[in-house]
């Protein structure tokens, strides 16, 4: 008798949800005939060969498949809009085009999203934060950050200063007639970025820089009998759970709803040791709030969120979002500046004289000037152009909506987008689109932003009301490290050309030079 009590109510609920599908699907049909769509061109393959997809995304460090050039730009050979059944049978849509960023990420920004997809993958490490949130929750962080990232607060260049001066320190004095030892500049710049950053946000540099060298010196010693956070951050351990965390947040990402196939017991472990480290900041931050503030020093964002709240785990997952949204973004775009410095030296020389006429050595490199460097800027803008360091990326429909171009045989039509429909976008592959750059689109010119570039094609920081916080105090960091290195290096060559032509990418939250940046620099005399 139960049994057949449960049969039924199976059978009502099947039912239900059949003829819900059914009313549903003829409702999204009227709307997207109503609004003139069409579909973009659709993907989906049989259930079994999108298997084959996931295994390709789950082994590329097995078959050395690139993800971005091998897997996602074949999705775009045939159009910059397509769609695809996801193996679980969810559609999403895909594009790279330029009106559809637009639309999705500023002028329909209300139909949008991040996601709960995007807080359940990351939400390990960065918990609720600026970054996993959307709604009234991120507005609030959103406006209790802004007066932190105001012009007023980055002009103050002396923390910039000093670890650009470690990192000089650190790659040591000339050997052999004005050439440095051969030295890889990426963990240097890691470090770099996380000694500005937490100088940001703490108001007190990690000092990893300094912990790194004296690391080497000694040999790396054990996590255990590290004391301070900085030397902590100076540690190949501490470098390495950042990769680790990196590396399975993308997998989780990638892998969309599948997201919890990535999970292991080493990331685990890593995670819980980069929260520790945040710890014995947010201790102090709440101390200070409870006792009231401390007089003469500034404010920083950490003190500005603990005089809000003093709950330990929000404090730590925004200072969290903070570190992983500054720290490698800024490091991988100086990366991949050096990389294609050592690979173009008439770019190098070019740069360097632009430098030397513009920032006198005697005189200080304030945030006016640098902004003001135009080849600097311009030199930038094509690094990030073709090494975006936030190459894919996504959001969600939460209402039915539709997107300006991509239906229809000609792709001009606008799209439906059906409520809760994953979107998922590459800036990197809208970069390298030849029909939108032309057929140099692939080659590196810094020149080429002397033509006026249309404002949707290129976003490296994206746009509209969640655009990059951080934008000009990264841009204003790398530049500063760019002065001061040109105006002290007359030439850098490559340790070995072919393996840096390869151009191999690291691929974690950001995309950064899998290689390293191995280079040796010669000092400039005087
Ligand atoms: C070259 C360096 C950087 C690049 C390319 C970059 C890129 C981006 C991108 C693409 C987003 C949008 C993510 C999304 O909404 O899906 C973003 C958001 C964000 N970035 Fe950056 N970023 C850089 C440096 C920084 C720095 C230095 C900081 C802070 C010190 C920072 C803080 C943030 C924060 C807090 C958000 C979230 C903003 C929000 O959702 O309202 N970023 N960044």
């Amino acid at each position: 008798m139960v049994a057949l009590q449960v049969g039924v109510l199976v059978a009502a609920y099947i039912a239900y949800k059949v003829i819900r599908s059914f009313i549903e699907t003829r409702r999204f049909k009227a709307f997207a005939e109503q609004h003139g769509c069409e579909n973009p061109l659709d993907l989906s393959e049989p259930w079994h060969n999108s298997f084959g997809r996931i295994r390709r995304i789950m082994n590329l460090k097995k078959t050395g498949e690139d993800i971005l050039d091998d897997i996602i730009a074949e999705d775009f050979r045939g159009a910059a809009t397509i769609q695809r059944k996801g193996f679980e049978g969810s559609l999403i849509t895909s594009t790279v085009e330029p009106a559809n960023l637009q639309a999705f990420l500023a002028t329909q920004f209300e139909d949008f999203e991040t996601g709960r997809l995007r807080y359940l993958q990351l939400s390990p490490i960065l918990g609720k934060s600026i970054f996993t949130s959307d709604g009234a929750f991120w507005a609030h962080s959103r406006a209790l950050f802004r007066p932190q990232f105001s012009r007023d607060n980055i002009n103050d260049l002396d923390a910039t200063d000093k670890a650009a001066h470690a990192l000089i320190t650190a790659i040591g004095s000339g050997v052999a007639a004005g050439w440095t030892r051969d030295v890889d500049l990426s963990p240097m710049f890691f470090n770099f970025t996380l000694d500005t950053a937490s100088d940001f946000l703490f108001g007190e540099s990690a000092e990893s820089q300094a912990a790194m060298m004296a690391a080497q010196k000694e040999g790396e010693r054990s996590p255990g009998a590290i004391q301070s956070a900085g030397a902590q951050a100076g540690t190949q351990q501490f470098r390495h759970d950042f990769e680790i965390v990196g590396e399975q947040l993308i997998s989780r990402i990638r892998l969309f709803s599948m997201y919890w196939l990535a999970d292991s017991i080493s990331f685990r472990r890593a995670v819980a040791r980069v929260k520790r480290f945040t710890e014995h900041y947010v201790q102090a931050a709440v101390n200070t709030a409870q006792t009231g503030k401390v007089e003469g020093k500034k404010e920083t964002l950490l003190a500005r969120l603990a005089a809000e709240t003093q709950d330990r785990s929000e404090l730590r997952n925004q200072t969290l979002a903070i570190l992983f949204a500054g720290r490698d973004t800024t490091a991988s775009l100086l990366g991949w500046a050096f990389l294609r410095l050592a690979l173009h030296p008439e770019v190098f020389e070019k740069l360097r004289s632009v430098i030397l006429k513009d920032f006198a050595s005697d005189e200080p490199i304030t945030f006016a000037k640098l902004k003001d460097c135009r080849y600097l800027r311009h030199f930038l803008n094509e690094v990030l152009r073709l090494h975006p360091t936030v190459p894919i990326n996504g959001r969600t429909a939460i209402k039915d909506t539709t997107l300006p171009v991509g239906g229809g045989p000609d792709q001009k039509s606008p799209i439906a987008i059906r409520k809760g429909q994953a979107i998922g976008f590459s800036v990197y592959i809208m970069h390298r689109r030849k029909d939108l750059w032309g057929e140099d689109a692939l080659e590196f010119k810094p020149e080429r932003w002397e033509e006026r570039i249309p404002a949707w094609q290129f976003l490296p920081f994206l746009g509209g009301p969640r655009v990059c916080i951080g934008q000009t105090f990264a841009l204003i960091e790398a530049s500063y490290l760019i002065v001061r290195m040109l105006r002290r290096y007359d030439g850098m060559e490559p340790v070995d050309e072919a393996v840096m032509l390869r151009m191999r990418k690291g691929l974690g939250l950001t995309m950064w030079p899998r290689d390293g940046v191995n280079v040796r620099l010669h000092e400039a005399s005087g």
